[in-house]
């Protein structure tokens, strides 16, 4: 794993659009997996600024994303969808049939997670993923237990997750209990992925990432056994401040 030490959130996120840039102007034809959550909104702000000045073009690039919530719909301003929407592909030229999440409220989750799996097979796979992780070491939602041989699957969401989610919902009770995320497998199957972790809260995270043993209470201990993973952690993430 290659450590890229940055000061800050900022920082973070500036490195982080400039790697994505410099393999987009490299291969235009980029498959990008794309994360949520708190952790990738300043990277993709960056990316929108580069976008309008430096005019960097997504009109080839396809987009997709990790996970969604069950039972919402792309309407719903705390669907993952929606988020992608607001946060980068309303604000860049990438056409929207290029871009990829799960739907989360479809009448059939485990067909959506199947058809999901083959769309990504079908273009050959992910050439960059970008990760967040959760302070219990989720990647995408692949909460603790998940089997490192999961493709895109159907996950209860742990409490803890719940809990840490419930900052973007106007009422905790309405976190959705499921989602739709791609597996260990389908995420290990990207060629190269970059990993974004910032703040107090994913210091342990970071050590056991770092030092710890693989293991599946640990999802993202797998990304020791990847051979390609750059991680940018910021001084709080690395407990320097
Ligand atoms: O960036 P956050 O909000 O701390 O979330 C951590 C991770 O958990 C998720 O919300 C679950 O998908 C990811 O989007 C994110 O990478």
């Amino acid at each position: 794993m290659n450590i890229v030490k940055v000061k800050d959130y900022d920082e973070m996120s500036k490195k982080a659009a400039a790697f994505i840039i410099e393999k987009i102007h490299r291969n235009p034809n980029l498959n990008l997996g794309l994360a949520t959550g708190g952790t990738p909104v300043g990277l993709y702000n960056y990316l929108v600024k580069d976008h309008q000045k430096n005019g960097t073009s997504y009109k080839h690039v396809t987009s997709f994303n990790l996970d969604e919530y069950i039972g919402l719909s792309s309407e719903n301003p705390n669907s993952y969808r929606y988020f992608m929407d607001k946060h980068l592909f309303n604000q860049i030229d990438i056409p929207k049939s290029h871009t990829h999440v799960p739907l989360g409220d479809t009448d059939d989750p485990k067909q959506q997670c199947q058809e999901y799996e083959n769309l990504l097979t079908e273009h050959g796979g992910v050439d960059l993923q970008i990760l967040g992780i959760g302070s219990n070491g989720h990647i995408g939602f692949n909460e603790p237990g998940t089997s490192f041989q999961s493709t895109t699957h159907i996950i209860e969401l742990t409490p803890s997750t719940r809990e840490a989610n419930a900052r973007f919902f106007d009422d905790p009770n309405e976190v959705p209990t499921h989602a739709i995320t791609m597996g260990i497998a389908s995420i290990m199957r990207s060629k190269e992925i970059l990993l974004l972790i910032s703040g107090k809260s994913k210091k342990e995270a970071l050590t056991q990432l770092l030092q710890g043993e693989l293991s599946e209470n640990f999802p993202a201990s797998v990304l020791q056994a990847h051979p390609s993973v750059t991680v940018i952690a910021d001084d709080e993430a690395l407990g320097k401040s």
